[in-house]
């Protein structure tokens, strides 16, 4: 079958994402479009064989390194499939979206079901290999599980589990609730920002209590983790499908996507793919992966807009940087400058970095506003929403010490322990919830 693939130029691509921020502005990712109808929670039916092949892997089920014949079968009719062209979906934002959900996570079945092999690169089939490229590529993202993929964009699934019924969707809708509620405290006190009234320092004080109450509510629904999930189950099957790849390294954990020589040449951005070198090995074709951290909630939205907006990003994403000895992950260096939480950035849709952005800069005057001579209660309100971040990572600590660190040892296992992402992640948490503490006026 020939392919008929779209090339992205970046002009579609930033027309998509423009379309994209509309879509997720309108309907706030609820089960409703303009319409009243819900969003689609099945892809065209070109692409119905996409569906139905991460049907077959949920319900055999692939297990990691799964060398049984059902594993081996569903692989081999992975790499079987035929590389459709995605042409149609690139105008079609919602089933973009939903085509981008489907294959990264048919990737990582496939590449984390494979079993070990000695250093071997895993070969990503062209039937995947393609489509996940182009429409990663026409979203501005890696070609690897991200955490939006495994929760912003995860409702659909729980609705269509569930016969698509609005209540089911709200099963996201539930958990972003508690991010929306924050992003309106911080809307509040840009408003107030921008009017300078006598009033202004009272009513600063009085929302920055709010939204500090709100981060300290953030930190409680996060230590009630253990309720939904036991540390077992997350250490010993879910984080492993969340692993992304080593890159140059020699450790194994390399990718190759399998494109082809035909379309090599027909898709000129390929070259230009941050995320992509061309294989060494000589063949034509063959695209290795570069370090690509796992989805891991470092590359959560919520969090680091409140770096952003509290004005405290020199200290937590500046420094400590990873990269040496002492923080262990290498990266993909995308970005020149910052740490680890900086090249996380790059793994977010590309609204919500954007978004980051923008709101880190309307809200420049806030230390200062809060910090002026006589608005002692917003100097202390802002202190307490920088210490309710600190509290949060503290908290944060504690979780991934239960869910990683307590379950290795409990292995007998003495290895450096690593996140999803890749840190050696006692000395980065640690560190990076001891600098949100330095970010309270009067010490910096
Ligand atoms: C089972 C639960 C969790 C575990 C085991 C865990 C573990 C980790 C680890 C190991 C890292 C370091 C980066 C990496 O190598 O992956 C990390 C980073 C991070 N995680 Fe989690 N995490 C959990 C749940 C959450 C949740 C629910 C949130 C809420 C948004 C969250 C927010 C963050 C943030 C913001 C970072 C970046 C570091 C920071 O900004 O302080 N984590 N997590």
């Amino acid at each position: 079958m020939p392919h008929d693939i779209f090339i992205p130029t970046p002009n579609d691509a930033t027309n998509l994402v423009v379309d994209y921020a509309a879509y997720a502005l309108t309907h706030a990712f609820l089960s409703v479009d303009a319409s009243g109808n819900p969003p689609p929670i099945h892809l065209p039916r070109q692409y119905q064989i996409w569906q139905d092949t991460l049907t077959q892997a949920k319900d055999l089920p692939i297990k990691l390194k799964d060398a049984s014949n059902g594993a081996e079968q569903w692989r081999k009719c992975v790499r079987e499939m035929p590389a459709l062209s995605v042409t149609k979906l690139l105008d079609d934002l919602p089933n973009l979206l939903r085509a981008r959900h489907v294959l990264i996570f048919l990737m990582h079945f496939y590449v984390h079901s494979l079993p070990a092999s000695q250093n071997e690169p895993v070969i990503i089939p062209k039937s995947l290999a393609v489509p996940v490229l182009v429409v990663s590529q026409a979203l501005d993202m890696p070609p690897v599980l991200t955490y939006a993929d495994t929760t912003y964009y995860n409702y659909v699934l729980a609705a269509a589990a569930q016969g698509g019924k609005k209540e089911a969707m709200r099963v996201l809708d539930t958990f972003t609730e508690q991010g929306r509620c924050t992003m309106r405290a911080m809307q509040t006190i840009i408003s107030i920002l921008a009017d300078s009234t006598p009033e202004s320092a009272k009513r600063l004080a009085g929302a920055l209590h709010d939204l500090a109450s709100q981060i300290a509510t953030m930190g409680k629904i996060l230590d009630s983790v253990h309720e939904g999930c036991a540390p077992s189950v997350f250490y010993g099957d879910i984080r492993h499908w969340f692993v992304g790849c080593k890159g140059e390294s020699d450790e194994g954990g390399r990718w190759i996507f399998e494109v082809g020589a035909e379309e090599s040449k027909r898709n000129k951005l390929l070259d230009q793919n941050r995320w992509l070198r061309r294989g060494q090995s000589g063949e034509e074709g063959l695209w290795e992966a570069k370090e690509m951290a796992g989805g891991t909630a470092a590359q959560s939205s919520i969090v680091q807009a409140l770096d952003a907006f509290l004005g405290i990003e020199k200290l937590t994403h500046e420094h400590g940087d990873d990269t040496n000895a002492e923080g262990g992950y290498r990266g993909n260096r995308v970005s020149e400058k910052g740490n680890f939480l900086t090249r996380m950035r790059d793994y977010m849709p590309l609204v919500h970095r954007r978004f980051i952005e923008a709101l880190g800069t309307m809200a420049t005057g806030l230390r200062e506003a809060a910090g002026r001579d006589g608005s002692e209660g917003a100097r202390a309100a802002y202190n307490e929403a920088v210490r309710a971040l600190r509290d949060f990572r503290s908290v944060h600590v504690r979780v991934a010490t239960l869910y990683i660190v307590n379950q290795q040892r409990k292995e007998g296992r003495e290895a450096v322990v690593e996140g999803t992402g890749g840190t050696k992640l006692v000395p980065f948490l640690k560190g990076v919830r001891d600098r949100t503490g330095q970010g309270t006026l009067g010490q910096i």
